[in-house]
């Protein structure tokens, strides 16, 4: 199954660029940082909590992500790390990827948000030009069409990569307001939308009501990560906003979740892997994936940290198959299904639905033809 949900295109809707990052280039950067003769900004019992990719509670996490963030301080790194992460997930088959990543202000290294957004649009940039041409992954796409082939890469014409600008709930609202007007003013290349996220336990949501309100009013989409941890009151006011996704939404008591079934069906974003090992969620059979996914609500699988959780999003698909009994052809369903909930506009979604629709017999056909599509 999990070779199937490699060669599965796949849409990728949340996912953190500084949580993506391999852990080898955290090792590489500090390593060229020490060669360079700077003093190291972590310890190496840190660093082997970086790379270790397992467990962590949700505090953890958020201690590490301080501790990559200054690991990669300047545009160089933003831009290498950027790069990377579009080749990571083009390798796994993913067709339309919308990174996110918070803005950084960082006078010691002459950087601005603004210098901060460029660089990790020319590593975007970057990536794709190392991507190989549509033609030259002909070949190896027939090859991978034998039973036992690893899956061709998506090529550099057929993976479309959009940004989102992600609000820290440290951020007071002015801070908010500039990221979103930051956002605004580089719709024209290529970024969609604004996202809330950040520790849970920190920040209220007055904070940053206003500029993502203003993101709204300015055309962009507004996702915002909720019900991460229990705290029903902000959860309630986040659904009141209705934004255009909601992210993990693990606690949600029963009136939330009578609301969110009742409400325009707002499109959740659900990181299996993720939640489970950040312990919001006991196991994968018991993700709230299940009860969602069966009452019919819009659901996209979605890896959130690839690098410090140690996943992928063909992984997501094969565990979501594995916990939920799901078939081939459901995920591909699925996969379908995460196209219309896209920030990147009409058009992006036609070229999806199309490419989608293309692939599905080389994936389903023979099997949906024997009537069983159980891979
Ligand atoms: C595990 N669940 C999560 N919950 C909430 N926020 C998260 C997160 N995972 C990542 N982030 C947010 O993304 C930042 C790292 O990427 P960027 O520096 O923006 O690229 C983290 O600092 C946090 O604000
Ligand atoms: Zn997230």
């Amino acid at each position: 199954m999990f070779l199937a949900c490699r060669r599965l295109p796949k849409v990728e809707l949340h996912a953190h660029l500084n949580g993506s990052v391999r852990p080898q280039t955290i090792r590489k950067i500090l390593e060229e940082r020490s060669r360079a003769g700077e003093a190291l900004p972590v310890t190496e019992q840190q660093l082997q909590d970086i790379t270790a990719c397992g467990d962590r509670s949700l505090a953890d996490c958020f201690r590490l992500f301080d501790l990559i963030h200054v690991i990669t301080t300047t545009h160089s790194a933003i831009a290498r790390i950027a790069a990377e992460v579009v080749r990571d997930f083009a390798e796994d088959r993913v067709v339309y990827l919308e990174l996110r990543t918070t803005p950084k202000a960082r006078p010691e290294y002459d950087m601005t948000k603004q210098s901060y957004i460029e660089a990790v649009l020319e590593g975007i940039e970057l990536g794709l030009r190392q991507l190989p041409a549509a033609a030259d992954a002909t070949a190896a796409a027939n090859a991978a069409n034998a039973d036992e082939a690893p899956p061709a890469p998506a090529p550099a014409d057929i993976i479309a990569v959009k940004l989102l600008l992600s609000i820290d709930r440290r951020e007071d609202s002015a801070a908010a307001l500039e990221t979103v007007q930051l956002a605004a003013r580089y719709k024209a290349r290529g970024v969609v939308g604004v996202d809330l996220s950040g520790n849970p336990y920190v920040g209220s949501w007055g904070q940053w009501r206003e500029a993502l309100a203003a993101a709204r009013a300015a055309g962009l989409g507004v996702t915002l990560h909720a019900g991460e941890v229990y705290s029903p009151a902000e959860t309630a006011r986040m659904l009141e906003f209705r934004p255009d996704r909601l992210g993990h939404c693990c606690y949600l008591d029963d009136s939330l979740a009578a609301e969110l079934r009742a409400s325009v069906a707002i499109p959740l974003e659900l990181c299996l892997t993720s939640n489970v090992l950040t312990q919001s969620v006991t196991s994968y059979p018991e993700h709230h994936f299940a009860e969602m996914y069966a009452a019919g609500h819009p659901v996209v699988l979605c890896t959130d940290d690839s690098g410090v959780f140690g996943t992928t999003l063909s992984k997501e698909y094969a565990i979501a198959a594995a916990a939920f009994k799901l078939p081939l052809g459901a995920l591909w369903e699925l996969a379908r299904r995460s196209v219309e909930f896209v920030f990147g506009g009409e058009e992006e979604k036609r070229r999806l639905r199309g490419l989608m629709d293309r692939e599905r017999p080389l994936m389903l056909g023979a099997k949906i033809e024997r009537g069983n599509d159980e891979a």
